[in-house]
C-alpha cells in the first residue's frame, strides 16, 4: 500500500508481571509505567475525500481504549492479565482492526526504558 496513516497516544497504568518471574523479582512488585502506542494504518486514499482514514474516526475510537488503559492497573483489563508490551499490542490489535481494517501496524513503546514492541497482526509471518 503507497500511503501510511499514523496516529499516536500515550496513557500512563500501573501492573505487576509476578507470574514471569520468581517471587521477590523486581517485576513481581507493582509499578508503574509511561506508555507511547502508535496505530499505524495503510491504503490508498479515498479518490473523494483524499484520505484513507478520517482521523476523527480513528480519535474517537482511540478516546475509548484511552479511557480503559490510563491509570489503570493493567491486570485487571480483561484481556490483559499477563500485561506485557506483547499483550498489549495484541490487545491494541484486537480492538482496532475489527472497527478499522486498514490498521496493519501497533506499537507499544516505554520511552523511559527505551523498550517498545510492534505488532503486525496473527496472520504476519512468524
Ligand atoms: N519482552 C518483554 N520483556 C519485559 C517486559 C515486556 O513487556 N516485554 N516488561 C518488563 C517489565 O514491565 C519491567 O517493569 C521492566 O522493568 P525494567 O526493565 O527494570 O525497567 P524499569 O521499570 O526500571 O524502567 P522505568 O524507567 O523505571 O520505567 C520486563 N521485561
Ligand atoms: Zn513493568
Amino acid at each position: 500500500m503507497p500511503f501510511e496513516i499514523t496516529k499516536s497516544f500515550s496513557f500512563d497504568a500501573a501492573h505487576q508481571l509476578g507470574a514471569n518471574v520468581a517471587p521477590g523479582h523486581r517485576y513481581a512488585t507493582v509499578h508503574g509505567h509511561s506508555f507511547e502506542a502508535e496505530l499505524a494504518f495503510a491504503g490508498t486514499p479515498d479518490p473523494a475525500t483524499g484520505w484513507i482514514r478520517d482521523f476523527d474516526e480513528i480519535n474517537a475510537l482511540v478516546a475509548t481504549l484511552r479511557a480503559t488503559l490510563d491509570h489503570s492497573y493493567l491486570n485487571d483489563v480483561p484481556g490483559l492479565e499477563r500485561p506485557t508490551l506483547e499483550r498489549l499490542c495484541q490487545w491494541l490489535w484486537e480492538r482496532v482492526k475489527p472497527q478499522m481494517p486498514e490498521l496493519v501496524r501497533v506499537s507499544v513503546r516505554r520511552g523511559s526504558c527505551r523498550e517498545g514492541c510492534s505488532y503486525t497482526g496473527p496472520d504476519a509471518r512468524a
